[in-house]
């Protein structure tokens, strides 16, 4: 593809550019000759560095992002193939914000997602292109990028030095010493205008904490805390007023004006956001309509004949321009005339010298370098202490579920008030214990499917940085969760337990909170399991009851296992209702006895033993029963294991543009 130029004509091209036209002012002629100026430069600094034995930091280098023909499409199920992004072109420059605008739907988060190499790995997606990083594959330079998503999710309870800490453990080199890692925390909260909420918790729905552009700014943060030259963000301002929007870009514009690479996505900007931007991408439908200077553009459009109304929002104006209208076949046909005349005209290209550009083989990026991030003992410490703190801290949550284990507690103590021997009582007594196991299961199960949801996507973010593996931070997760999990089923026991006048042996009350505990767990398992595999934290939330519910009528209460359909056998082996309530009845009823009803009325339980055995029961042990659940525990951990270590975060292939 490169076309041969010679060193001349380069040379002229250079010359040219660099008398005449400041960068970008001109973006078709400018184009090959800054991105040809640019490589020279690159050459000329590499000499230079290497002259001096000396290799370039991350803090110096200036970093210089290029794409020609990127396209990509995707293809629905009935092989109908839809246009994303098409044969795209562009540049990048230090020193300079680049701003990707276009309507809703015109591709701008694609983009920028292909220039990350972030694009979601999809089966019938195809993205084909070149990208170069200071004419170099992006592979070799995609560690140097910071990637600001649109939304901006962190663990609710940890404060802004505290995220910013944990950033800086797991991102920066591993030669960095404490110090070193503590003065770029607070360097950056500087920078970035948090050193005033340093030790504010970022906070949640429950509970307040930073303001929205605080935390765009704690991403933004957490980014540029392995010292990124290229920073991309998508879409900053979504979400923030007017106010935190402007403080937001004021910052990438202090970062462009350092040095850094900047690229956003951005909707719809008010006019002194707009004036804030060095260059600008226009996008319609996937297709480019100008590429150049921002404060060159009003004048290119006004060339083609659209000139802008005075004291009109520019970006409103240019929205309005390339946007296809679709209130009637009739607009839908003249606003499409307009956009591809635009899209043809001269502005709507940049003629990149091809020579340079390297198509990238693999670009799955962030990845920290070999002797970067945190060790595996301090990746285990440092991830036990935040989940600790967020389980801790998490007030809202505790007293929540507190409250409702001791609700529940008092109101079924009360129901099954002192149940004495009678007949009657065998009834109650079997109802209280699957009523205990339904209730401890429930309780955490809706815990865990609430939060481990939302902690999944930080998660997986991390992990595609390569802040840390699957397997401490499971560990950790489960370590630090296990004393505050098992509060609550000995809570919910030691009210109702006393109140129904269970079993009066220690021993067996020791064990019924035992029982509960570990089906606590088992069940907090089970959320995991379900929340690992189900697509969005709103499948989880209808997945994970939907099982228990299957549980609880194969609970061992309401259907005997003896006569469940073989297709279902599986399900009360599964069934941790089931364990827990057999582990209950037969600690509970075993060695108790019964007054005999006056009549002496056929079929009446005199023993413990003989009420087990119309459950069959009998020959059942609390052990094996613990055993049981505890093989069901196992499960549900390893299976959530897999999933999330199979589940890493992939990205779409850059394929050759001639690629078939
Ligand atoms: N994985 C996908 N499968 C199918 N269509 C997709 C996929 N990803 C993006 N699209 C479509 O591609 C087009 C561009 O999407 P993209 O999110 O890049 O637009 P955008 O300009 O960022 O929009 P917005 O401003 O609303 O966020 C949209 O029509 C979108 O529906």
């Amino acid at each position: 593809m490169g076309l041969p130029v010679s060193g001349g004509l380069v040379d002229f091209a250079l010359g040219a550019a660099l008398i005449i036209l400041p960068q970008y002012k001109i973006p078709l002629a400018a184009g090959a000759a800054t991105i040809a100026l640019g490589k020279r430069l690159k050459e000329r600094k590499s000499v230079e560095a290497k002259q001096k034995g000396s290799s370039s930091t991350s803090e110096t280098e200036k970093i210089e992002l290029q794409w020609t023909e990127l396209t990509c499409t995707i293809t629905d199920k009935k092989g109908r193939s839809k246009t994303l992004l098409d044969g795209l072109q562009g540049q990048a420059l230090p020193g300079r914000l680049l701003s990707i605008m276009g309507p809703s739907g015109s591709g701008k988060t694609t983009l920028l997602n292909a220039l990350a190499g972030q694009v979601p790995q999809t089966k019938r997606m195809a993205l084909k292109g070149n990208i170069s990083i200071n004419g170099e594959p992006q592979q070799s330079a995609a560690r140097r990028q910071g990637y600001v998503q649109q939304d901006d999710i962190f663990f609710s309870q940890m404060t802004v030095r505290e995220t910013l800490s944990m950033a800086a453990a797991l991102r920066m080199p591993r030669t960095s010493t404490p110090e070193d890692r503590s003065a770029a925390v607070d360097s950056l909260m500087a920078k970035l205008g948090l050193t005033q909420s340093a030790d504010t918790i970022i906070g949640n729905a429950k509970t307040r904490g930073l303001s929205g552009g605080e935390k765009k700014r704690l991403s933004i943060a957490c980014e540029l805390i392995s010292s990124p030259r290229l920073l991309f963000l998508d879409e900053p301002t979504s979400g923030l007023d007017s106010f935190q929007a402007e403080k937001v870009m004021q910052t990438l514009k202090q970062l462009a004006e350092e040095g850094h690479t900047v690229v956003c996505s951005i909707h719809q900007p008010r006019s002194s956001i707009y004036a804030m931007f060095d260059d600008l991408l226009l996008l319609s439908e996937g297709r480019l309509v100008y590429a150049g200077a921002a404060d060159q553009a009003l004048k290119h459009f006004e060339q083609e004949g659209h000139a802008c109304p005075q004291h009109y929002n520019p970006a409103d104006f240019l929205a309005d321009l390339v946007s296809v209208d679709h209130s009637s076949s009739d607009q839908e046909r003249l606003s499409r005339e307009r956009v591809g005349k635009l899209q043809a005209a001269p502005r709507a290209s940049v003629t990149l010298h091809q020579g340079s550009q390297h198509n990238t083989a693999s670009q799955n990026s962030a990845a920290p370098e070999p002797g970067r991030g945190a060790s595996l003992g301090l990746q285990s410490r440092l991830l036990l202490r935040r989940s600790w703190r967020q389980i801790v801290r998490d007030k809202a949550t505790n007293v929540s579920r507190a409250m409702s284990n001791v609700s529940s507690a008092l109101i079924f103590g009360s129901i099954y008030w002192r149940l004495g021997r009678s007949q009657i009582s065998i009834q109650d007594r079997m109802g209280l214990l699957q009523v205990a196991a339904v209730n401890a299961a429930m309780s955490s199960l809706t815990k865990t499917l609430n939060v481990f949801s939302v902690e999944r996507s930080i998660v997986a973010r991390e992990r595609s940085k390569g802040s840390y593996g699957v397997t401490p931070y499971f560990l950790a997760k489960l370590a630090a969760e296990s004393p505050i999990g098992a509060l609550f089923p000995l809570l919910f026991g030691s009210i109702v337990y006393p109140a129904a006048g269970l079993n009066q042996k220690l021993s067996r009350f020791a064990t019924f909170l035992g029982i509960l505990t570990l089906e606590s767990f088992t069940s907090s398992s089970l959320g995991l399991a379900v929340g690992a595999v189900a697509p969005s934290p709103d499948a989880a939330m209808a997945i994970g009851p939907g099982v228990m519910v299957l549980f609880i009528v194969f609970g061992g209460f309401y259907v005997n296992s003896a006569t469940v359909p073989r297709v279902l056998r599986w399900v009360p082996r599964a069934s941790l209702i089931q364990h827990a309530f057999r582990g209950l009845c037969v600690n509970e009823f075993q060695g108790l006895e019964f007054e005999q009803s006056k009549a002496g009325a056929k079929g009446e339980a005199g023993t413990g033993e003989e009420a087990l055995q119309r459950l069959t029961f009998q020959d059942l042990t609390v052990r094996s029963t613990l055993a049981a659940q505890a093989r069901v525990l196992a499960f549900n951990y390893w299976f959530t294991y897999c999933v999330l270590k199979a589940r890493r975060p992939r990205f779409q292939q850059l394929e050759s543009p001639g690629h078939a």
